[in-house]
């Protein structure tokens, strides 16, 4: 069967300032349509990967190609859209005549009405930039960077500051180009984004990524449970139990992930018969995403 060519492929990439190695080696090959989230906290290197592959910043050493061509080149250029974090746009402008101006950068970009309809801009499309509330700043932005009729996009953070009903607003807008068969790859610190949009979710954490799989599948990598309680054996000897992998104390509660729930359970009562509150639950997405942030496996 002959696979659908990559969009976004690195080997072995590496990115450092100066001393700081922002990005330590990575591969990844995202192929086909679909939202694909890079999760991870500050620093984790997420925008320096989006800045290598717009070619806004030049890779240290391995390889980097973005729809098959060099990051950069007005081959690739012409097929990529974006949001920056620190998108600056000229504040005088109308939204409708910044998409006009976006739209000519493009030799074959939709048109600035089916835009604006498509990101449901209209309340706001003859209104300058600067009059804008944040979450219509976010969503024009969204425009530009579609108009072009990119086939991928990179959304750096694009909802960071928005409320929840503008964050779903975008949410809504981003899966419905998804569907006409785009490539979508955001960073967010947000697990909830990241579930809600993504078809895959890759964890970046100090320039490595730490798990690529899909949001169950990630779900799936948490083997074990999650044991809360209330209990006066201490965190050293918690972290010393059969099948524990990581304990960590919230408040009067002990939280301890264990892979032999059954053992861990009987080695905890026989130490503290009186421990209280107990349940024991399967871990969530952002457990997960915790350990494996931490390095964790
Ligand atoms: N222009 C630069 N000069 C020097 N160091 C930089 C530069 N840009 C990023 N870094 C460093 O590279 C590392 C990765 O930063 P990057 O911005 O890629 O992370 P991030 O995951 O996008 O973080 P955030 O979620 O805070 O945006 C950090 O240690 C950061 O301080």
């Amino acid at each position: 069967m002959q696979q659908s060519p990559s969009i976004l492929y690195a080997s072995n990439l590496k990115k450092s300032y100066g001393t700081v190695e922002a990005i330590k080696g990575i591969n990844l090959n995202i192929q086909g349509s679909g939202v694909y989230a890079i999760l991870g906290q500050n620093g984790a290197g997420k925008t320096s990967l989006i800045k290598c592959a717009l070619g806004l910043e030049k890779i240290t050493s391995g390889t980097l190609q973005v729809i098959g061509s060099a990051p950069g080149t007005l081959q690739a250029k012409r097929q990529i859209g974006v949001i920056l974090q620190d998108s600056d746009l000229p504040d005088l402008l109308t939204v409708k005549e910044q998409i006009t101006l976006f739209a000519s950068y493009y030799p074959t970009p939709f048109s600035v009405e089916k835009t604006i309809e498509m990101c449901a801009l209209e309340d706001f499309a003859d209104k300058r930039y600067k009059k804008l509330s944040g979450g219509q700043k976010r969503r024009a932005q969204f425009a530009l960077a579609i108009v072009g009729n990119p086939q991928l996009i990179f959304l750096d953070e694009p909802t960071t500051g928005l409320d929840i009903e503008a964050r779903r607003n975008l949410w809504a807008v981003i899966r419905d180009f998804a569907k006409q068969g785009k490539t979508i790859v955001l960073t967010t610190h947000y697990l909830e984004e990241a579930e809600n949009l993504a078809d895959r979710i890759m964890i970046m954490n100090s320039g490595i990524i730490v798990a690529d799989a899909s949001p169950s599948e990630i779900q799936k990598q948490s083997k074990g449970s999650v044991i809360r309680c209330e209990t006066s054996t201490s965190y050293e000897v918690l972290q010393k139990l059969t099948g524990v992998s990581s304990v960590s104390i919230s408040g009067r509660f002990s939280e301890i992930h264990s892979t032999d729930v059954n053992q861990s359970l009987s080695e905890m009562l026989s130490l503290d018969p009186n421990l209280k509150d107990l349940t024991v639950n399967q871990p969530k997405l952002e457990d997960v995403f915790g350990r494996l942030s931490q390095g964790v496996k």
